[in-house]
Order: structure tokens, then C-alpha cells, then sequence
């Protein structure tokens, strides 16, 4: 019996499958930034795909979790269901949370269908002046600690499909880089 597979077609380019990008990286790194870049190209696209932000989440489901390893590696479960039923229903999906442990990124890629893994590489000196959400002031004011990059470790992705170097490379640049791999490796068959 055929397997019945959804079909795009999308300005000479046939994405047969739905798949999942993460973006993992520092807080400030870009991942937000590129997400939301990526995901106006797949609506220009018409691509069906849904945007899971790790901290929008954690909202989300009542900031039921906090930093530590284990809650940590908690939500990236909760992640990983979602964007497991939802590609299994056709609708891609982007992943932009720290992501900081390989543990999470080889089970997503042990389990996710046209994974992507995309390490957003950025200095965590670039990410303090940056502080979008004012995360490492909360750190050095004392208000928060197991800040990634600082008093957590985040360890550096050993398998990354590509690398984002926000501090060098142009925003535009960056999410051609995402949408090249999307294109061409993953979902051109
Ligand atoms: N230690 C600590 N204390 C308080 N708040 C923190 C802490 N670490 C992260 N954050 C904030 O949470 C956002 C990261 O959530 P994630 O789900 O992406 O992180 S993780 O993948 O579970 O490690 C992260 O958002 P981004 O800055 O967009 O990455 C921060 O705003
Ligand atoms: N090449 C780039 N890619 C992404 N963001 C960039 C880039 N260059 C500068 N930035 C800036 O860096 C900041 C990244 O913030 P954000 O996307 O919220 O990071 P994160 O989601 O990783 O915490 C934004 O202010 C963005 O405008």
C-alpha cells in the first residue's frame, strides 16, 4: 500500500514532509530574531508550520518549570511531543529554545522525522550587551542564577546541520542559511 505523503509545492521547490528546526543557542543569540524571520518566509511560502518558543511555552503551561537540569530537560520533552504530533499531522514546526545540553539535541534527533539542528553561535559577551530580556543583569543584580553561559554550562552542539554566527553574519544572511538547508537537504526529494 502507498504511504500517503503531503505535498507543497512552493515556488519550484516540492516539501514533501513536514519537518522540524531547532534553534539552539545563548540567551540573546538570535534565536527569536530568526525564528520569526524564518517563519515570515514559510507563510510567504503558504508552508503550514508552527513557531514553539521555549519561554512562550513555559508561560504558556502556568511556568510549571524552572532552570534547573532536570526541568530543563523536562520542557524540552514537552517540545519534542509537540513537534512530534504536530509533523506527524504535516504541519512543521520551529524550535527556538537554549536547548543547552546534547542529551535534548540527540533525543529530538533520535526521534523527530527531518530534524534540523541549527546552533546559533553568538560570544556570550555579544549576548550580555545584547540582554534582550534583561536576563544577565538579573544574574549580576542577583536575582536569578542557573543563567546559561555563566553559572550553567551550555554544551557546544557536536552535530549542528549548520552554524549561525549572529555576531558576524547579517540577519538576511542568517535565515538564507536556514532556508538553503531546509530546501535543499531535507525536504527536496
Ligand atoms: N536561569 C534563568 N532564570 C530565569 N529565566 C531564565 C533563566 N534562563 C533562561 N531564562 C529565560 O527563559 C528563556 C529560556 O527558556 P528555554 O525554554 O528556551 O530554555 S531551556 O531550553 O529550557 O534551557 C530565556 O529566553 P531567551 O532569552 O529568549 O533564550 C530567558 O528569558
Ligand atoms: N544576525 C543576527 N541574527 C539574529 N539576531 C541578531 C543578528 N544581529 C543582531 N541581532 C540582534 O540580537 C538580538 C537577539 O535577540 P533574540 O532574538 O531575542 O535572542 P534569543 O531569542 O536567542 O534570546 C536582537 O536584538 C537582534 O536584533
Amino acid at each position: 500500500m502507498a504511504i500517503m505523503t503531503r505535498t507543497f509545492y512552493s515556488g519550484g521547490i516540492f516539501l514533501q514532509e513536514a519537518f522540524t528546526l531547532l534553534l539552539t543557542g545563548l540567551s540573546g543569540a538570535g534565536k527569536t530574531t530568526i525564528a520569526e524571520g524564518i517563519a515570515r518566509r514559510l507563510r510567504s511560502h503558504q508552508i503550514q508550520f508552527e513557531l514553539l518558543d521555549g519561554d512562550v511555552i513555559r508561560h504558556e503551561i502556568g511556568q510549571m518549570f524552572g532552570y534547573s537540569r532536570e526541568e530543563r530537560i523536562k520542557v524540552s520533552h514537552i517540545l519534542k511531543l509537540l513537534a512530534k504530533t504536530l509533523n506527524r499531522n504535516g504541519i512543521s514546526v520551529i524550535i527556538a529554545a537554549l536547548t543547552p545540553y546534547q542529551e535534548m539535541r540527540d533525543n529530538y534527533r533520535r526521534e523527530l522525522n527531518n530534524y534540523i539542528e541549527a546552533f546559533i553561535d553568538c560570544p556570550l559577551e555579544v549576548c550580555i550587551a545584547r540582554d534582550v530580556k534583561g536576563l544577565y543583569k538579573n544574574y549580576y543584580e542577583g536575582r536569578v542564577n542557573n543563567v546559561v553561559g555563566i553559572d550553567d554550562v551550555f554544551e557546544i552542539p557536536q552535530t549542528p546541520d549548520l552554524v549561525l554566527r549572529t555576531s558576524e553574519r547579517l540577519l538576511d544572511d542568517c535565515i538564507d542559511q536556514v532556508m538553503d538547508v531546509i530546501y535543499q537537504n531535507k525536504l527536496r526529494k
